[in-house]
């Protein structure tokens, strides 16, 4: 087992591997509570026609199992110490665009997820999706990650209420009397400390402590007794397959948008986190990543594993990072997370006591996390900075991923020209301007 993971070559050992599978999985728990709670729209009363509620306990059990999966196959068969879960990301555009705002019921999403986990499969085989990860320009790959980081971090805010809807200005400040807002504001103070002390898993501490002092103030129901924490593994039977049985809803104009989004966010997402993750781990051989296909097709199988059990798009995590700063360097750390995954399976009794409160400082502290990237960005060039300003900002603010993603593609290729830098663009970058262009065009 040694040799197959490379532990001496990669300067490693059993309890080193092991210290950063589990410091990986404390980091990214949150997800077990906060995917269950996005996808079943908690907070929002009322639901577009036609619109039913995802079962909660389902997506719990989902999520444990896609993220069991993907990271298995990531440590087994890609050997990086790279985990994997259902992105916040994604979560968020499945849940607020597609099926709170264009009204489309979630079973159809699903299938759209698979969808897009399929194609993800042949573009991968067929080594065209390692291509288009070269072609587009490093700058641009960080700004969608730091995109995202800040999108993910403004729906924290939200839910919490620590920022609110305002006629005159957009959003302004919620109300910080208001006791839910300063539970949350807790959170973040108590998270920020733990992760400044360089407490690993701050991340999940920091919400079980929220919890634990929205109980002691009563603003948060307590679990009963042992049956409260530890309980049997929710049924996923009323998602299970539901995306199969919907395929034939995904046929759409506006279908093909959301699969498209799926497609070029996870794409983005996925080739910013393995290259920062792999970089972080000193894994890199001559500015590319090893063995990038066999990660990528362990990102994409995982899609498809998810989907059909019942979640929105299984991704890389940037919490790896955490993982690797504490000494993982081989498959084996994430071996080690999959089998955290497997045991959470039977914590499902406390998805009641994770609120909004106790989700919105994860989402805020993985937005500082995917933030990061800003630095590895040519700001010094307009060309760039344009661009990539355009790709971070608008995420927020147009409260969608892809439509960052598309303002810096559009924008890329004119300031390059502009610029007088018409030979450094990709050809490929030419057949994404016209993409995204017909994206708005479509939108609108
Ligand atoms: N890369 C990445 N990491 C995450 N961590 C939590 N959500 C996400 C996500 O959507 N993408």
């Amino acid at each position: 087992m040694k040799n197959y993971f490379r532990f001496e070559e990669l300067g490693t050992n059993y309890r080193q591997e092991f210290m950063a599978g589990m410091t990986t999985f404390l980091a990214m728990a949150y997800i077990l509570f906060v995917n269950p709670s996005t996808l079943a729209l908690v907070g929002i009363e009322e639901l577009p026609e036609g619109v039913t509620r995802i079962d909660q306990g389902a997506v719990f059990t989902a999520t444990a199992i896609a993220a069991a999966i993907g990271t298995l196959i990531m440590g087994l068969f890609a050997k990086y110490p790279i985990a994997l879960a259902p992105g916040m990301g994604l979560n968020a555009f499945f849940s607020y665009t597609v099926v709170l705002g264009f009204g489309i019921p979630w079973e159809t999403a699903l299938a759209g997820v698979l969808a897009s986990g399929l194609i993800f499969i042949v573009l991968t085989l067929t080594g065209l999706r390692e291509k288009v990860i070269n072609a587009i320009p490093g700058n641009l790959k960080m700004a969608v990650g730091a995109g995202i980081g800040v999108y993910i971090a403004f729906i924290g805010f939200q839910n919490s209420g620590i920022i609110v809807g305002d006629d005159a200005t957009l959003v302004t400040l919620g109300n910080l009397t208001s006791p839910t807002v300063l539970l949350a504001v807790f959170g973040i103070v108590i998270s920020v400390v733990l992760l400044s002390l360089n407490i690993k898993g701050g991340i999940f501490y920091g919400m079980i402590i929220t919890a634990v002092a929205g109980m002691l103030t009563g603003l948060i129901e307590p679990p009963s007794g042992i049956g409260g924490i530890v309980g049997e593994v929710p049924s996923v039977a009323p998602t299970f397959g539901q995306a199969f049985i919907h395929f034939g809803d995904i046929f759409t104009i506006e279908m093909l948008v959301v699969i498209l989004t799926f497609l070029f966010v996870d794409f983005f997402d996925t080739a910013g986190t393995l290259v920062a993750v792999a970089n972080q781990a000193g894994l890199m051989k001559d500015n590319k990543l090893p063995r990038a296909g066999r990660a990528l097709i362990s990102d994409s199988a995982a899609t498809v594993a998810g989907a059909v059990i019942g979640t929105s798009t299984t991704t890389s995590y940037i919490e790896s990072t955490a993982g690797v700063g504490a000494g993982g360097r081989t498959g084996f750390a994430s071996v080690v997370t999959a089998g955290f995954f497997i045991l959470a399976l039977f914590f499902s009794p406390l998805l009641s006591v994770v609120t909004a409160e106790v989700t919105a400082p994860a989402l805020i502290i993985v937005g500082v996390m995917m933030a990061a990237s800003l630095k590895n960005i040519d700001w010094d060039q307009f060309e760039i900075a344009v661009p990539a300003f355009l790709t971070v900002v608008t995420m927020p603010l147009a409260y969608s991923i892809a439509t960052g993603i598309a303002m810096g593609f559009i924008f890329y290729p004119i300031t390059m020209i502009l610029k007088g830098r018409i030979k450094e663009i990709n050809p490929v970058m030419y057949v994404l301007f016209v993409i995204f262009i017909l994206y708005f065009i479509f939108l609108s």
